[in-house]
């Protein structure tokens, strides 16, 4: 199993997401340079927003860029709850307005059979992201790999395509709250650069403890046991 890359620490959210809106900028600029198009795939959650802020900001052609989800709650846009509507305010904005955004969500489906359309669309879209942004939960989920999900195991085996699976709430109050679209490990294991912002000492500490985990459970030990390399970079400040 491949060692993870020592986790980069930075002392304040300002430079943390400086330097995750650098790299990502500087790899989806290679993209567009190299191939005439880019994909980048981000979370949602209360982390991404303060880096999305300024990856909008970067001068990027971003008319050959598309962006979506790594993973999304089963909601309309109009839902608070909605990834989709926190990457069209604060991603999608200035400079980054003239980028295509591929959801995940599709209305008045299942999510089974929303997690076949999205799969389709990212497929049509090139089927593989040029750079992914992850969160981690502190239950240690990434994208919406939660433990003791029934979807998990699918989720996290590597020798599938990259797809997007629908994922049940979880049991008897257990995590997700409400049904999700997800990403799969093999998504992430095609990217061509992978970055996990962690904000907060329980996150890190969390971190350590799931990256020496059961790659077969736990998404973190999954990612470093495939071989993906991760770029991990923290700050305490919240
Ligand atoms: O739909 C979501 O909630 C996110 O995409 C999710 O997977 C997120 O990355 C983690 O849950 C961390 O969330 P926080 O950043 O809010 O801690």
């Amino acid at each position: 199993m491949s060692e993870p890359r020592p986790v980069e620490t930075f002392p304040t959210v300002e430079t943390w997401a400086e330097a995750i809106a650098a790299r990502l900028s500087e790899t989806l600029g290679a993209a567009v340079r190299e191939n005439g198009r880019a994909l980048f795939a981000g979370p949602g959650g209360s982390t991404p927003a303060p880096v999305y802020r300024r990856l909008a900001a970067t001068d990027l052609d971003w008319s050959k860029i598309a962006a979506t989800l790594v993973d999304e709650r089963y909601v309309p846009e109009t839902s608070p709850e909605s990834n989709a509507r926190l990457i069209r305010d604060v991603l999608l904005q200035d400079k980054a307005a003239a980028a295509r955004f591929i959801p995940l969500y599709t209305p008045e489906v299942t999510v089974d059979r929303a997690g076949i359309v999205a799969a389709k669309a990212l497929a049509d879209a090139g089927g593989r992201f040029d750079a992914v942004l992850l969160g981690m939960g502190e239950d240690g989920h990434i994208c919406s790999m939660f433990p003791n999900s029934p979807t998990l195991k699918t989720l996290l085996t590597p020798t599938l395509k990259p797809t997007v699976l629908g994922v049940p709430h979880g049991r008897d109050g257990a995590a997700p709250t409400i049904e999700r679209l997800s990403i799969n490990l093999a998504y992430l294991m095609s990217a061509g650069r992978v970055i996990l912002g962690l904000k907060g000492a329980v996150k890190r500490r969390i971190f350590e403890e799931q990256a020496q985990g059961d790659p077969r459970i736990q998404p973190i030990a999954a990612l470093i046991a495939a071989g993906v390399p991760l770029e991990v970079l923290y700050t305490e400040a919240s």
